[in-house]
């Protein structure tokens, strides 16, 4: 470890998201000095503006869709209408445990925390907004990304889903532009809390790197559900109507949509690369402006590392904690192993959820050869939906290879998808064949059983 003056640190870590806090603790628990900056809330997107608030509202949204099957079943229950401020205090509350809970266990690991915008001066220096500078062995950056609006006229007209999770009520019209994550997951909890939801993908179909059966079953639950769903939209600008009542969109060949009291972009988000000193010290980005990193998350810069969404990994907050941890233990206990990036997990929290492990049959078939490859699938509605008669439905799918039927993805959109597949994805990982699946006895009656009985 560094010796050195009082501002000398082994790690400082350049934001205090999932990828910075799981790095800082798990150097700290090595034994490491480390600082960490961040001048906003403690928890990053995912605790601020992401996962956390997002899997709020789509509980909420879950709740009220199965009141309303309630009413269906006999129970004698008022239409269910949720008081968003009085909900907004409950998620803003578990939030607010979270923030606390990161800041006693950082004074407990004995984490400097500072809360400060800093930028790199060169390899081993950091300088805060306020001028002081910091001097590190490693330099960690984990500065995350923001919301990404369409470079077209009238765009800040629109909100993002930073905006969105400000909203204490829902619009009574929504137009949601994109067809990724935030999208698909944003349309199923505005539509379920009482928003008439349009949405506009520019494409042919929802989530494009998922399987296209299982999205075209999604689109399909969401058309049921009374969700607008628009392919190949071509956005040409967003208007404000001459009252200045409400927004339109308008289209490449001129169409004027109808009126919307919220225009929400889901068109992806940019990395926080700028004003942080990269180009001058030759760290590499990707034409999207993502640091580039090996398979140890080091960049191009010796002592330089990066991990999460700031750089070319998958946005999510699992990727950016695994790689962080993995990295410190080399970093600061010696280890070897290196995050695996193999088969990573997945869920939409869409309404059903859609969870996907491993490869999609398109992306087997091309791997493979259209040959060796063998979906299997199951389409049912599941009881709850079929006791009380609703429309949506299910659709589970297994993607196989080769003459042992090993299975290389499986991919469940329908009701509890989201905590089926955790398990599944453990297997997947273990390299099981189609056999071993259906060599477990079933547990029944469940939605997780149609897993191991497909044929
Ligand atoms: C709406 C939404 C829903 C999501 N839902 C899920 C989900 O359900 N599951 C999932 O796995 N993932 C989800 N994600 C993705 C997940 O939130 C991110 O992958 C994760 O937060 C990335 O963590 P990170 O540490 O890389 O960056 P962040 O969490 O973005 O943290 C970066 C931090 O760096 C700070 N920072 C930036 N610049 C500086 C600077 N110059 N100096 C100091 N600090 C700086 C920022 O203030 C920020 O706190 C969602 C994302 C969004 C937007
Ligand atoms: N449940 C989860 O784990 C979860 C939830 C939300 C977000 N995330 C992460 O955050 C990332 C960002 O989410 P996202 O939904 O913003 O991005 P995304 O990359 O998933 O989807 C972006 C969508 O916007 C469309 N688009 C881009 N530019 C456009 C334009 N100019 N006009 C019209 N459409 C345009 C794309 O075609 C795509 O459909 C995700 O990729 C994911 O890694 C994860």
């Amino acid at each position: 470890m560094s010796a050195g003056a009082d501002r000398d640190y082994d790690l400082i870590v350049i934001g205090g998201g999932s990828g910075g806090l799981a790095a800082a603790f798990r150097a700290a628990a090595h034994g490491a000095r480390v600082a960490l900056c961040e001048p906003d809330a403690l928890g990053g997107t995912c605790v601020n503006v992401g996962c956390v608030p997002k899997k709020a509202m789509w509980l909420a949204a879950d709740v009220g869709a199965k009141v309303e099957l309630a009413r269906i079943f006999g129970f004698d229950l008022p239409q269910a209408t949720l008081d968003w401020s009085t909900f907004l205090v409950h998620r803003q509350r578990y939030i607010h445990n979270i923030h606390a809970g990161y800041r006693r266990r950082l004074d407990e690991a004995g984490i400097a925390v500072m809360p400060r915008r800093v930028r790199l001066r060169d390899v081993r220096t950091v300088v805060c907004d306020d001028g002081i500078d910091l001097r590190g062995e490693r330099l960690l950056i984990a500065t995350g990304g923001r919301p990404l609006r369409p470079d077209v006229p009238g765009a800040d007209l629109g909100c993002v889903s930073d905006d969105f999770f400000r909203w204490t009520a829902p619009p009574p019209r929504v137009a949601i532009v994109g067809a990724g994550y935030i999208a698909a997951e944003l349309a199923g909890v505005l539509q379920a809390l009482g928003s008439r939801v349009e949405l506009f993908a520019r494409g042919e179909r929802l989530l494009a790197e998922f399987d296209a059966e299982v999205a075209a079953q999604l689109t399909e639950d969401y058309r049921q559900a009374g969700v607008h769903v628009r392919f190949g939209y071509g956005l040409d600008a967003i208007e404000r109507d001459a009252d200045g009542t409400g927004l339109r969109l308008r289209d490449i060949a001129g169409g004027v949509s109808e009126r919307f009291d919220a225009v929400l972009f889901a068109t992806g988000r940019r990395a926080n690369t700028d004003d942080l000193g990269l180009e001058a010290l030759g760290v590499a980005l990707d034409a999207k402006r993502r640091i580039v990193v090996d398979a140890d998350n080091a960049t191009n810069v010796d002592g330089v590392f990066a991990v999460g969404d700031v750089t070319t990994d998958p946005a999510l907050t699992p990727v950016a904690i695994a790689a962080a941890r993995r990295l410190m233990d080399r970093c600061f206990a010696g280890a070897t192993a290196r995050f695996d990036r193999s088969d990573i997990p997945t869920v939409v929290f869409s309404h059903p959820p859609l969870a996907s492990v491993g490869l999609t049959e398109e992306d087997a078939r091309a791997r493979h050869g259209d040959a060796a490859v063998h979906a299997y699938r199951s389409g049912f509605r599941p009881m709850l939906h079929a006791l009380a008669e609703s429309p949506q439905r299910s659709l589970f799918k297994l993607v196989c290879v080769g003459e042992e039927r090993r299975v290389v993805g499986i991919h469940l959109l329908g009701e509890g998808a989201d905590e089926i597949l955790q398990g599944f994805a453990v297997a997947l990982k273990r390299g099981i064949t189609l056999d071993d699946l259906r060599d477990t006895v079933a547990i029944h009656p469940t939605s997780a059983e149609e897993v191991v009985l497909m044929r």
